[in-house]
C-alpha cells in the first residue's frame, strides 16, 4: 500500500520536510498518495502540540462511495487516535477546499468556526487563510443537540463500558481488549451508540479505531474506516493493503440502537475477504451510589 512516508511529524520532522510556518504547509512532496484515488487529495493539519498531522482520503474498491474517507476525515480521525487535543490550522492539496461533508464534519471539534484554513490556487500559490466559520457561515454545531458540558470530538472522554457475558475464546486474544478500549473512546452522544473496531493482520500487529458521529447524522465516520485509518497511519499489512487483515473485533452495546454489526461485516467481507470477524457486546458499568 502506498503510504506518505510519515502521518504524523514532530515540529522539528515537520521543518526538516519544510513547514517554515503554519501557511507554508508542503502539500505535495514528501508524501505518497493512497491508491485508489481518481482526486488524490492530501490534508495537512497542525495541532495545539505543534505536531504536523496528515490525512489522505481513501476510496474502497467495491463499495459504495458513501463509504469512502475524506482526506481531512482521516486527518480528524489521526488526530483523534493519537490524542492531540485540537486542531488550529488545516490545508487541502493545491486547488481544494474541504468540501461541505468534511466542513460539516469538522464542527465537531469545539471552537471550530476558528480553525485557520489554508487555501491556494492549483499551483499552491496565492495562499490565503480563512476560517472555518468563514467557510461554513450559519452552521449545523454541535450545541444545537448537545449540552455544552459534553466532552467534544477531540476532548478526552472515556465511556465507561465494559465486556458483557462469559468470556467466548477467540483466536485473536489481544483483539477484545484493544476493540474495548476503543468503545470507551468513541465520539457517539447523539446515538449515545459508542463502537470500537480493532484489527489484527497476518504479522500480528493490532489496529483500533472507534465511531465518531457528527451533529448532522451523514458525516459521521464509522468504526471500522477510523480503524482502517490506524492500519494506514502505521503501514499495516505492508505491501498487502486490506488484504492482510485476518482478524475484526467489533464492540457495542447489546440491543442498542444504532447498531454497526452488519456494516461493519459487509466492509470487511469486502475489503478484507481473509478476515476472521467477530462481534463482542458490551454495557455500561453500574455507577456507584
Ligand atoms: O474535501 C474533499 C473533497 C473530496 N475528497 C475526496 C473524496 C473522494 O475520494 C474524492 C473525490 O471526491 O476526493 C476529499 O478527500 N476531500
Ligand atoms: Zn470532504
Amino acid at each position: 500500500m502506498a503510504q506518505p512516508s510519515s502521518f504524523v511529524l514532530t515540529p522539528k520532522e515537520a521543518k526538516s520536510a519544510g513547514v517554515s510556518d503554519p501557511i507554508h504547509l508542503p502539500l505535495q512532496d514528501p508524501f505518497v498518495l493512497a491508491p485508489f484515488s481518481t482526486l488524490k487529495v492530501i490534508a495537512l493539519g497542525i495541532g495545539s502540540s505543534g505536531q504536523v498531522f496528515v490525512g489522505v482520503n481513501v476510496e474502497f474498491p467495491g463499495l459504495p462511495l458513501h463509504h469512502s474517507i475524506h482526506a481531512e476525515q482521516f486527518l480528524v480521525a489521526n488526530l483523534a487516535l493519537n490524542s492531540e487535543l485540537k486542531l488550529n490550522y488545516l490545508a487541502v492539496s493545491p486547488g481544494v477546499a474541504p468540501c461541505g461533508h468534511c466542513r460539516q464534519f469538522l464542527q465537531e471539534i469545539r471552537e471550530a468556526p476558528e480553525i485557520k484554513i489554508i487555501l491556494t490556487d492549483e499551483h499552491g500559490d496565492n495562499e490565503s487563510l480563512v476560517s472555518l466559520e468563514s467557510l461554513l457561515p450559519e452552521r449545523l454545531g454541535p450545541d444545537s443537540l448537545l449540552p455544552e458540558n459534553v466532552p467534544r470530538l477531540l476532548e478526552p472522554c472515556y465511556n465507561g463500558l465494559t465486556l458483557a457475558g462469559p468470556a467466548v475464546p477467540y483466536r485473536y486474544p489481544d483483539l477484545k481488549p484493544a476493540g474495548l478500549a476503543a468503545v470507551n473512546r468513541s465520539y457517539a452522544p447523539y446515538s449515545k451508540c459508542p463502537s470500537g473496531v480493532a484489527l489484527v493482520d497476518r504479522q500480528g500487529s493490532v489496529y483500533r479505531g472507534w465511531y465518531m458521529e457528527s451533529v448532522a447524522y451523514n458525516p459521521s465516520l464509522g468504526p471500522v474506516q477510523a480503524a482502517l485509518v490506524d492500519y494506514m497511519l502505521r503501514c499495516g499489512g505492508g505491501d498487502g493493503g486490506f488484504k492482510e487483515i485476518v482478524g475484526a473485533v467489533l464492540v457495542e452495546k447489546k440491543d442498542a440502537e444504532v447498531r454497526q454489526e452488519q456494516t461493519a461485516r459487509m466492509i470487511l467481507e469486502t475489503i478484507a475477504p481473509n478476515c476472521d470477524f467477530k462481534v463482542f457486546h458490551c454495557y455500561e458499568i453500574p455507577k456507584e451510589n
